[in-house]
C-alpha cells in the first residue's frame, strides 16, 4: 500500500519520556508482570489498547465546548442521534458510558436465561454480559480465524454451517440473537465481508432470529471491504458502512474506538420496543436516556468523531500505519497474525516463545519482556485473557497472542520503528526467556488485575 502522510497536522503534543532498564525492571515487578497494572508514567509508547486512547480533532474539542449539560433533553443528545441517523442509518439511540454499558443492556433485553448466543469469536466483556444474563455463547466463526498463519481475507466471517448447526441443535426460538462483531478483535482485528453479512441476514430472516452487531471497529471493517471485496473498490467507506449496517437490527457501539472519543458508547436500533426496554434499564444502570452516564460534551464529541472516523484518507493512513509496523516485524521473521488487522499487530506468542508451554503463559511473558526492553506497553490476548470455563478449568485458546494496539492519530511511524526494533531485539534473544506463573488470580476477567512472577 502506498505510504501516505498523516491527513492532519499536529496542533498539540503531550511529552513522553524514555525510562532506563532499571526503572522498567522496578516498574514491571511492582505491576506483578501485568502490563495492565503499569503506571502510565512508566510507559514510553503505550500500545496497550486503541480503546479511548485516540487523539480528538479540533472540531471535536470545539463541539465539547458547546456541550449542553442539561440533565434531561440536552441538545448534545440530539446531535448524537442526528449523527447516528445520518451516518449509520439507525433511527433510535440509547447512549451508555461505554461499549460494555450497551452490552449489559442488550444482553438483559434480548436474552432469556437458558438461551444461546452465537457470535464470531468471543470478546471478553461481550461474553461476560451474555453469561450474566443467563445466555450461553457459541463461537460460530470460520476455522481460519483460529489459525494465525491463514491469510483468509475475511477471517471474521461467520461459518454459516456452524450457525445452521446450532439452530438445528437448539431450535431458532432458543437463540436470543446472533452477534456479529466488525472487526473481530480477538482474531487479530479481522474483517467480515459484506457477502457474509448478507448471508447471515438471510438465515436470520428465514428463522426470525435477531441479527445484532458489535460495531466497535466498523469503519476499519468497511475499509477492508473496500480494499478486498469485489464490487467495492473505490466506494467511499461511509457508503459501505451504511450498507453493512442496513443488514443489522441494531448495534452495540464502543465509541472509544471508531468514534474517536476517550469515553462513550451507545445502543442503536430500529425497533421501538427494544428502545423502550433500553430506556427502562438505562435509568437504573447509566442515567437518563438522553445522557446514559455521559456528560453532554462527551455526546457532542462522539457525534463529531463517528463522522470523522469514516473518512477514507484518515482510514488509509490509520490502517497503513498498522500495516507498516506489521510488515517490519514480518521482514524480520517475527511470527504475527496474518493478514495484518485494522487496529493492531498481533504477535503469535506461541510461535515466538515455542519453547514455553501455554501453562507457562507465553503471551503474558512476552508482553512483560517487550516492556522491559523498551518501555513499549502491549496486551496479553492468550490463555490469561481466555479465563476459566464453568467448571473452573483454564480455557486453552488456539490463539496465544500479544497485541500491539495502535491508538488513532497519536503516534508517527518513527514510534512504530522504535516498537519494531524492540520486538525484533526480544525475538533475537527469545530462547533466554523463561515463563511466568500466577501469584494472584482474579476470579473475574482475570487479565485486568492478576499478578505474576517469573518461573
Ligand atoms: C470488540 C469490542 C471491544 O474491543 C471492546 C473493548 N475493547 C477494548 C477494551 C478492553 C475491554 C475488555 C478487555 O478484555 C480488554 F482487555 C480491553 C480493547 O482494548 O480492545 C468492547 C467493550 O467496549 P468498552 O471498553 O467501551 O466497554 C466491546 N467490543
Amino acid at each position: 500500500m502506498p505510504a501516505i502522510a498523516e491527513p492532519y497536522r499536529i496542533k498539540m503534543v503531550e511529552p513522553i519520556t524514555m525510562t532506563t532498564r532499571e526503572q522498567r525492571e522496578a516498574a514491571i515487578r511492582a505491576a506483578g508482570y501485568n502490563t495492565f497494572l503499569l503506571r502510565s508514567d512508566d510507559v514510553y509508547i503505550d500500545l496497550l489498547t486503541d480503546s479511548g486512547t485516540s487523539a480528538m480533532s479540533d472540531r471535536q474539542w470545539s463541539a465539547m465546548m458547546m456541550g449542553d449539560e442539561a440533565y434531561a433533553g440536552a441538545r448534545s443528545f440530539d446531535h448524537l442521534v442526528e449523527s447516528v441517523r445520518e451516518n449509520y442509518g439507525f433511527p433510535l439511540v440509547c447512549p451508555t458510558h461505554q461499549g460494555r454499558g450497551a452490552e449489559h443492556l442488550i444482553s438483559k433485553i434480548l436474552i432469556t436465561p437458558g438461551q444461546h448466543v452465537p457470535g464470531n469469536m468471543y470478546f471478553t466483556t461481550t461474553r461476560v454480559h451474555q453469561e450474566l444474563a443467563g445466555g450461553t455463547f457459541h463461537d460460530v466463526i470460520i476455522d481460519e480465524a483460529h489459525d494465525p498463519a491463514s491469510r483468509h481475507p475475511f477471517k471474521g466471517n461467520v461459518d454459516l454451517d456452524k450457525f445452521q448447526a446450532l439452530i438445528d441443535e437448539v431450535g431458532a426460538d432458543q437463540i436470543a440473537y446472533i452477534n456479529v462483531a466488525v472487526t473481530v478483535n480477538m482474531a487479530g482485528g479481522q474483517p467480515v465481508s459484506m457477502a457474509n453479512i448478507r448471508a447471515v441476514r438471510e438465515i436470520c430472516d428465514r428463522y426470525g432470529i435477531i441479527l445484532w452487531s458489535d460495531a466497535t471497529r466498523l469503519a476499519e471493517n468497511a475499509w477492508f471491504i473496500q480494499e478486498r471485496e469485489d464490487g467495492y473498490a473505490g466506494r467511499p467507506v461511509a457508503e459501505i458502512v451504511r450498507e453493512m449496517l442496513s443488514h443489522f437490527d441494531g448495534i452495540t457501539m464502543s465509541g472509544k474506538k471508531d468514534c474517536l472519543v476517550n469515553i462513550g458508547g451507545f445502543l442503536a436500533m430500529r425497533d421501538e420496543a427494544i428502545l423502550t426496554k433500553a430506556r427502562e434499564l438505562v435509568v437504573v444502570y447509566e442515567g437518563m436516556p438522553t445522557y446514559g452516564g455521559l456528560a453532554g460534551r462527551d455526546l457532542d464529541a462522539m457525534a463529531v468523531g463517528l463522522r470523522e472516523a469514516l473518512d477514507d484518507d484518515y482510514l488509509t493512513h490509520r490502517i497503513g500505519q498498522v500495516r507498516y509496523l506489521g510488515e517490519r516485524l514480518q521482514a524480520a521473521g517475527v511470527p504475527i497474525v496474518e493478514p495484518i488487522g485494522g487496529h493492531a499487530v498481533f504477535i503469535d506468542a506461541a510461535a515466538f516463545l515455542d519453547h514455553l508451554s501455554q501453562d507457562e503463559l507465553p503471551a503474558q511473558t512476552l508482553a512483560a519482556e517487550i516492556f522491559l526492553d523498551s518501555g513499549v506497553r502491549s496486551m496479553e490476548r492468550g490463555i490469561v485473557s481466555a479465563g476459566r470455563d464453568a467448571d473452573g478449568n483454564n480455557r486453552y485458546p488456539k490463539l496465544e497472542l500479544v497485541r500491539l494496539t495502535i491508538p488513532r492519530r497519536v503516534y508517527t511511524n518513527s514510534h512504530m520503528d522504535v516498537v519494531a526494533d524492540s520486538v525484533i531485539r526480544v525475538f533475537q534473544r527469545r530462547r533466554e526467556i523463561q515463563g511466568l506463573t500466577f501469584v494472584y488470580e482474579s476470579p473475574t476477567l482475570r487479565f485486568f488485575t492478576s499478578r505474576f512472577e517469573p518461573l
